[in-house]
């Protein structure tokens, strides 16, 4: 092509930037949930599960930009030049990379509207609202972040999360295509090992503002909380006691990576019921909901307390630190029962993870289903104290007494996600070539499952590969 063009007499044009990947987490809520709605304190923390967003750069003559969202089959192209770019760049309206969004322009979001209304009309309604939610964020913050001639490319995504269980899915979606475009548009610098601790925070910050941008398009009113933990990684402790300012946020960088179970009831759940009813009880019985809460409060604050004073390298420090953490998830999804917000399944679930010993267990989320998470315990053997208080019951192998649960639970219709909670926020592939092999988008799309994807792109592949912004 470049030699083509230079026949003609034309310029040579740059040579194409080598595909890359960016990543980013999902979220659990660790402990506040239902609580940060009445101005209390939560914890949200990072999850191993993760998604993948590979951008392939195309020829200069191609002038085009494909989605590839393989997880819900997503696929659609615009072409550069039709998008309204006029519309973008109006004076007062054409935003900077470094520009703080809090709001949407609704004369934007009708500029694009129609590049938006006639994607995948023939799928099923519900599965369409979620492709035009992620395209509209895509969308967004390409006609913000770029320009007419941007470089044609195919965005591929891939997602370990699922889809709309309260898990951050859309947080960490837009945080991957905030990252890629303002890499794109050469905003961000880094990541980089030995890169300064300020200039890696404001990489992040940046990247997490267009994320939220992102949101807003997906979910109108974000509270933040998931981007900002999607973005940074490890964990955040979240407060909004006034709905009028923006939060408070503390990044927790100490959060540490610990072995978790997420399991999805699969019963299915919303959280706007559950936000309602927990009003509506605090309405009648005012004093004792807002003591309920207080002690969920207590809590949170507890378990930030512990997790700034501990050494997570020390092995004894770490393991009482857990039982200290765990017991409190207990005590926090009794207090989420007692408002009313748990369901059938999820003491299902408690009872058999209390029965086995294996850790402790706790609704995560809006509740009333949805998913739960068990922070397992330290160490290859456990001193079991069972649910019906028994607690001179031997001691057993943990790691047996794990995989009987896991037959139970599947057997019961649960479905379990092995995971970690914390760990690294925005990551970049940069190129994309991991462990000496190059990932080219035909293997990223077609390889078949959320394992796969991990094996084919994960971080466990070669530590030193990806790259992530650590301040
Ligand atoms: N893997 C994915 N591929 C495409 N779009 C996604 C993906 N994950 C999330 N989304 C977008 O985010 C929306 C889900 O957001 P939401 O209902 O808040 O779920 P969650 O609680 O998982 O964030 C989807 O409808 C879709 O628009
Ligand atoms: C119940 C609540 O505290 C958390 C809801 O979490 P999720 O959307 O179910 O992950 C509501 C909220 O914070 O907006």
């Amino acid at each position: 092509m470049a030699a083509q063009t230079a026949a003609k007499g034309r310029k040579d044009s740059n040579p194409l930037a080598p595909p890359f990947i960016v990543s980013a987490p999902g979220k659990t809520i660790v402990y506040g949930e239902h609580a940060v709605v009445h101005g209390k304190a939560a914890i949200a923390a990072a999850i191993s599960l993760r998604s993948y967003l590979l951008c392939t750069t195309l020829t200069k003559s191609r002038r085009t930009v494909t989605l590839k969202f393989r997880d819900l089959d997503l696929d659609h192209t615009w072409n550069i030049p039709d998008l309204p770019w006029s519309t973008f760049a109006q004076p007062g309206k054409k935003k900077k990379y470094y520009d703080r969004v809090t709001t949407l322009d609704e004369e934007l979001l009708a500029a694009m509207e129609p590049h938006i209304s006639n994607i995948s009309p023939d799928v099923e309604p519900h599965l369409r609202k979620q492709h035009h939610a992620a395209a509209g964020a895509f969308l967004y913050l390409f006609l913000s972040l770029g320009w007419q001639d941007s470089p044609p490319c195919v965005y591929s995504l891939r997602s370990t999360i699922p889809i709309g269980q309260g898990l951050g899915s859309s947080a960490s979606i837009c945080v991957c295509i905030a990252t890629a475009l303002l890499l794109q548009c050469r905003a961000l610098s880094g990541p980089h090992p030995d890169q300064q601790s300020s200039e890696a925070e404001e990489q992040l910050q940046r990247i997490n503002q267009w994320a939220f941008v992102g949101e807003l398009v997906i979910h109108g009113n974000p509270s933040g909380i998931d981007n900002t933990v999607a973005t940074n990684g490890h964990a955040a402790l979240f407060q909004r006691k006034d709905y009028n300012k923006p939060p408070s946020v503390s990044i927790i960088r100490n959060f540490p990576e610990l072995p978790l179970l997420l399991i999805d009831t699969c019963q299915p759940k919303s959280t706007a019921a559950e936000v309602a009813k927990v009003g509506a009880l605090k309405k009648k019985h005012p004093a004792v909901v807002e003591a309920i809460l207080d002690s969920i409060d207590a809590i949170t604050r507890s378990v930030y307390e512990v997790i700034s004073n501990t050494d997570f390298t020390s092995h004894e420090d770490a393991e009482k630190s857990i039982a200290h953490l765990g017991e409190l998830m207990s005590v926090n999804h009794s207090l989420l029962t007692s408002l009313g917000v748990s369901h059938p399944r999820l003491e299902r679930l408690r009872y058999l993870v209390d029965q086995s010993g294996v850790g402790w267990t706790k609704l995560t989320g809006g509740g009333g289903g949805g998913c739960a998470i068990t922070l397992l315990k330290s160490g290859a053997k456990a001193t079991t104290s069972s649910a019906n208080g028994d607690s001179s019951k031997t001691a057993h192998d943990l790691s047996a007494a794990l995989g009987d649960l896991e037959r139970q639970l599947g057997e019961e219709g649960f479905v379990k996600y092995e995971a970690t909670l914390g760990g690294e926020g925005a990551g970049v592939l940069y190129p994309a070539v991991i462990a000496g092999k190059e990932i080219d988008q035909d293997t990223f799309l077609t390889v078949p499952d959320r394992e796969a994807v991990e094996d084919l792109v994960g971080e466990h592949n070669d530590r030193n590969a990806w790259k992530y912004w650590r301040p």
